[in-house]
């Protein structure tokens, strides 16, 4: 895989209008994420355009609920012919393991390639004091993560979604098959906004990320192609 291929740019923006604006004006991008904001102002359609593109999709709805209804989302969301589809960890096993069978069903139904079913471990806008005093979780982050991804594995799904902080951890213990996506990348010339647990693109990736994903540093740059090109170049420099 290039460097540009494990680069995951988000399109969180409200229309498919400023989406397909978005997606023409990086053509260089390759993998793109469409998360809850543009899925839910415009539905499935921005799926087939990306494809009609030849463009990866990581269809970041991150379910939440109980077992029957995970289920019957991740059916719905595998039968589109994604890439990436994330689920919390915090769901719980009886949820993942319903949901990874029934996203595979669905796929093998629907005669397109089985998406990878990714666990987000704990959001990378949550600080560890936020951890402890807001959502009274009486582990440390560090262990937390790791707990959090190790239920994903054992419940047999493909990956995780944890900040880059955390992500030689669970490289080394959860194996190099396991895909891991971290968020909350920062160049050193970007604004942090509201990512806690940040680290540069080379960073993230040597400590063992799988793919990174980089918004507004590049979407809401005057130049986003500018932009994405100096990333690849920083990391290819190393
Ligand atoms: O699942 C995600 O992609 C995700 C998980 C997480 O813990 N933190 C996180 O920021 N994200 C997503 O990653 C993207 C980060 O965007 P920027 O902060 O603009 O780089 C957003 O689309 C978030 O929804």
């Amino acid at each position: 895989m290039s460097i540009s291929e494990r680069i995951i740019v988000p399109l969180d923006v409200a229309s498919q209008e400023a989406a397909i604006a978005l997606i023409d004006q990086l053509p260089q991008v390759t993998f793109w994420k469409v998360g809850l904001e543009l899925f839910v102002s415009s539905g499935a359609p921005i799926l087939t355009r990306l494809k009609q593109r030849q463009k990866r999709i990581f269809l970041d709805l991150k379910f939440h609920d109980i077992p029957n209804t995970v289920a019957g989302a991740c059916a719905a969301a595998a039968s589109y012919g994604v890439d990436l589809i994330t689920i919390h960890a915090a769901t719980g096993s009886a949820g993942l393991q319903l949901a990874q069978t029934a996203l595979r069903a669905s796929a093998e139904h629907a005669g397109v390639p089985v998406p990878k079913l990714i666990a987000v471990t704990l959001l990378t806008s949550i600080s560890a004091r936020t951890l402890a005093f807001e959502l009274k979780v009486p582990l440390e982050l560090p262990e937390y993560t790791l707990e959090m991804a190790l239920l994903a594995q054992a419940s047999g799904l493909a990956g995780a979604v944890c900040s880059p902080q955390e992500v030689q951890q669970l490289r080394q213990t959860c194996g190099d098959e396991f895909v891991l996506v971290t968020p909350g990348v920062r160049p050193t010339w970007a604004e942090a906004g509201d990512q806690k647990r940040i680290m540069t693109p080379r960073q993230a990736l040597e400590a063992g990320s799988t793919y990174v994903v980089i918004g507004r540093p590049i979407t809401a740059a005057e130049q986003p192609g500018r932009a994405f090109e100096r990333i690849c170049q920083e990391i290819e420099d190393a």
